[in-house]
């Protein structure tokens, strides 16, 4: 007789036989197994019970809980219609040997994602705010692209002759207004001297690889991480963020000229309104080189460009599509590579940005490589000397530190953790490390800490193979309050300010989040936001008692579960007959 897997066995049961043996295999309603699964069942409650979205989903409306209900089936429908390789439809994918599957790497996943009914939904959710971000890269290039060449006066110029390929893909590029054109020189050409100024347009147009066509898609291969650099995980996270820091050599001046920086405001919080995000706090890391509109001295100091952020925002909140929209500010950050001179002198503009612009400046962090860079134990001189400067000040001005975005375990990487839950850091920048380490999970707890999480930029920088094996799950398990944010959406991949595909990304590749895991996440990014300057003491009152407090964090968060209850209303109308 041939079993299953098609093998013989000549002592095989017979008929007879099995009819006496299977009658002694217990039933699932046997009192005794009964007991067993509601065991287990206890046990799994009892460990959701931990979990920090527990009391969100305790407290979901009828409504909201149909929403949810909803979404859990469509996302369950789309594993088999959507993600399975049988359905393949798309030959391009299949030719470069992509197997389609739930959970799969996101810059292979992007564009089937964007056209599922998952995405329509989670595009619609209100998402709170955004609190883990770094300006440069938050608006798609694309259009920056259009905005330098409609700005008069644009030039560029690089620190070597762009003659070579190696030269195209390394060399430092910086864009800048000049009143009178300059239209000296061939920067494609071995006879360029470094550092002189040609017109954009005049350097677009001789491209020698099909002028300004060509042009534009080489400027954004330096602007970007190539779908190629985001999936290529075997090159290691070193590799990977040499490729990123190449980007910001080519970024890092782009919107530093008034009329730039203001059409860069304007799309940014077009774009995150239209993602219902109303609020973002912004990692601010530039040199001293903004220049006023028409002028070619740069700004002494970083007012004019805090003035602008000021007005842009005024601006878009009294327009009709920026309504209800409740702002930006910034995250001062240096950068964590420097030496102590360098370190201190930024600390000190940071010091007087703050005093000049107190509504703008919310933290300080330092940014850049965390393997790469000084780790905060290296840093405590700096960073004490920085909170002594500041009680002389009189300024308040709390860090937001990022920390544990690394693979270290129990270097001084990894330590960062430490440090950062010891100078009393009010969030945590990614916290990728955090899972490892129980004690400092407890502490983070305690001391009410947010875990500012960023997905899809641990997969893109190759801490993780994609967002199945992201371990922000064992936190949210934990009872470890998270948000999810986009990092550097313009250069790793999402190429738009918002926070849709980190969101439609968790909510696909971790079952046990759902909606309601989501709509708990966003309300952790009201109730984690410096919306003003607060006391040690202010700032965990306004967290402990969320909407049942009575200042400014209480109105928006319940501003929030209106529009909240409104999408989920949404959902059940739009997809409930399904
Ligand atoms: O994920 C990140 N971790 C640490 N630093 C970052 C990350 N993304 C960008 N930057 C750093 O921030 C500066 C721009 O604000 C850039 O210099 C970049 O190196």
């Amino acid at each position: 007789m041939a079993n299953r897997t098609g093998m013989n066995y000549d002592n095989a049961y017979t008929e007879e036989e099995w009819q006496e043996i299977s009658r002694d295999i217990p039933k699932e309603s046997d009192p005794f197994m009964q007991k067993y699964i509601q065991g287990r069942e206890a046990l799994v409650a009892q460990e959701n019970r931990e979990r920090s979205d527990a009391s969100f989903r305790k407290g979901l409306t009828p409504i909201a809980k149909r929403a949810c209900d909803i979404v859990a089936r469509i996302r369950e429908e789309e594993k088999n219609t959507v993600w399975t390789p049988q359905l393949e439809d798309s030959l391009a994918q299949e030719s470069e040997n992509i197997t389609v599957h739930p959970g799969m790497m996101f810059s292979l996943s992007k564009q089937r994602m964007e056209g599922t009914k998952l995405w329509k939904i989670v595009r619609r959710m209100p998402k709170g705010t955004l609190l883990h971000a770094h300006l440069d890269a938050m608006v798609d290039f694309d259009y920056m692209f259009e905005v330098l060449f409609a700005t008069p006066g644009m030039h560029l110029y690089a620190d070597q002759p762009l003659a070579t390929a190696e030269a195209r893909d390394a060399a430092k590029i910086n864009f800048r207004f000049y009143k009178q054109p300059r239209t000296e020189g061939d920067i494609w050409s071995q006879s360029y001297k470094e550092g002189t100024p040609i017109l954009l347009t005049q350097v677009a147009d001789t491209f020698p690889e099909g002028g300004k066509a060509g042009f534009l898609k080489w400027l954004y291969g330096r602007c970007t991480l190539s779908r190629t650099d985001a999936v290529s995980q075997h090159h290691g996270v070193d590799e990977i963020w040499k490729k990123f820091y190449k980007c910001f050599r080519v970024v890092n001046s782009m919107i530093h000229y008034e009329p730039i920086f203001r059409m860069f405001l304007r799309r940014l919080m077009s774009l995150l309104k239209a993602d219902g995000i109303n609020w973002c706090e912004i990692r601010f890391s530039w040199a001293l080189d903004y220049y006023a509109q028409d002028s070619e001295t740069p700004e002494p100091d970083f007012s004019a460009a805090m003035t602008a952020i000021d007005e842009e925002v005024a601006r878009f909140r009294s327009s009709a599509e920026g309504k209800g929209f409740w702002g930006l500010r910034m995250i001062w950050a240096g950068m964590r590579m420097f030496p102590t001179r360098d370190i201190v002198q930024n600390m000190e503009y940071c010091i007087t940005t703050k005093m000049a612009h107190p509504n703008l400046i919310l933290g300080y962090d330092l940014v850049g490589q965390e393997d790469g860079g000084r780790p905060l134990r290296d840093l405590l001189p700096e960073l004490f000397w920085f909170r002594k400067q500041c009680a002389e000040e009189g300024v308040n001005i709390p860090f937001f530190f990022h920390a544990g975005e690394c693979l270290g375990t129990g270097n001084a990487t990894d330590h960062n953790l430490f440090d950062a839950v010891l100078l009393g850091t009010r969030r945590i920048g990614h916290g990728f490390s955090l899972y490892k380490h129980p004690l400092l999970i407890d502490l983070v707890k305690e001391r009410r800490i947010l875990v500012e999480s960023c997905p899809i930029s641990n997969e893109v920088l190759r801490l993780c193979g994609s967002v199945m094996s992201h371990p922000l799950p064992a936190l949210l398990a934990r009872g470890v309050p998270c948000a999810l944010c986009n990092d550097d959406p313009a250069m790793l991949g999402q190429d738009t300010a918002g926070s849709t595909h980190d969101f439609w990304q968790a909510l696909q590749g971790w079952e046990n989040l759902g909606l309601a895991g989501l709509g708990s996440l966003a309300e952790n990014s009201i109730r984690w936001a410096a919306f003003e300057d607060q006391t040690p003491d202010e700032w965990s009152r306004d967290i402990r008692e969320a909407s049942m407090g009575g200042g400014t964090k209480a109105q928006r968060l319940k501003e929030w579960q209106v529009d909240w209850e409104k999408f989920c209303l949404w959902v059940v109308d739009e997809f409930g007959e399904d």
